[in-house]
């Protein structure tokens, strides 16, 4: 059985006042493959994120998780399957407490009271906040808010990631901790995001989308160095593979360099 491969057809979506988002979008992801969705404001990374979980049924067009096509019937099991994390935490919080939100997922499971407690710790820990477990989600910051987020989804222990800008609001530390978390994800992950260096980090496989389309499907390093593509798609290198005046570093140099450079 083909469990965790990712399938979309033709898949297209219109916002009831007349906004074709998504046109027509056709892609394979295999299981453990890590694949960047990536597109200027407005290119349709949402919507079409929003569909691989069924916040969102197709309109014409077909999703389809390992051997499932995403209908009604089959919802409850492909959330058990696709973990989400909105772009938006506000969207995915809404319990007293952290601790609550994050066993909330599990218990609808009809886990055991002791299972859903080992898997509450164990998500806390993973994204390093166990500290903010009593805490009312409400009163947290954006990053906070970003991290328990995660671990809400990381306590289903779903077999399929899909994240929409996983790294925004989040300090450089935070940001680089997600970054290693991800890293260590072993399943199959699909990340929508502006952070291109965080694509670089971790997606061998970028899509970029272009006004509800898809421009160019394949490895990242030849996308970022295809400046007439990028520039098409509204889109810019990532700051990482951008040339450096202080350092007098060419955009077409090894990225790892940069890392080292100091400011004066
Ligand atoms: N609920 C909605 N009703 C009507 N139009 C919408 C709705 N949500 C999004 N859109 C429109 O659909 C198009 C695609 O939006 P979407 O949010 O999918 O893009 P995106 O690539 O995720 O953008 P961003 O990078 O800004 O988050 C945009 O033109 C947007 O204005």
């Amino acid at each position: 059985m083909s469990h965790h491969i990712v399938e979309v057809r033709d898949l297209a979506h219109t916002y009831a006042d007349g906004t074709a988002a998504v046109r027509g979008i056709s892609f394979r992801i295999h299981h453990g493959e890590s694949v960047a969705v990536i597109g200027a404001n407005g290119a349709g990374k949402s919507t079409l994120l929003l569909h691989l979980n069924g916040t969102l049924t197709p309109q014409s067009g077909t999703v389809r998780i390992g051997d499932f096509p995403l209908t009604k019937e089959t919802l409850r099991d492909i959330r058990r399957t696709v973990g989400m994390i909105f772009q938006d935490p506000d969207d995915q919080l809404f319990m007293p407490t952290v601790a609550e939100d994050v066993a909330f997922g599990p218990l609808n499971l009809g886990l055991p009271a002791d299972e859903v407690e080992i898997r509450v710790q164990r998500a806390l820990a993973r994204v390093g906040i166990e500290h903010l477990r009593a805490r009312p989600p409400y009163k947290l910051s954006g990053g906070e808010k970003r991290a328990v987020s995660i671990a809400t989804v990381l306590a289903m222990s779903p077999d399929i990631l899909v994240m929409d800008e996983p790294s925004a609001n989040l300090d450089p530390r935070a940001r680089r901790m997600l970054i290693a978390l991800l890293a260590g994800f072993q399943h199959t992950k699909i990340i929508a995001t502006h952070d291109l260096d965080l694509v670089l980090d971790l997606c061998p496989r970028t899509i970029v989308l272009h006004e509800g389309r898809v421009m160019a499907d394949g490895p990242t390093a030849a996308i970022f160095t295809d400046d007439p593509l990028l520039a098409r798609s509204h889109l810019e290198r990532p700051l990482r593979m951008q040339a450096c005046p202080r350092c007098a570093r060419s955009g077409d140099d090894p990225p790892e360099g940069i890392s080292s450079f100091q400011p004066s």
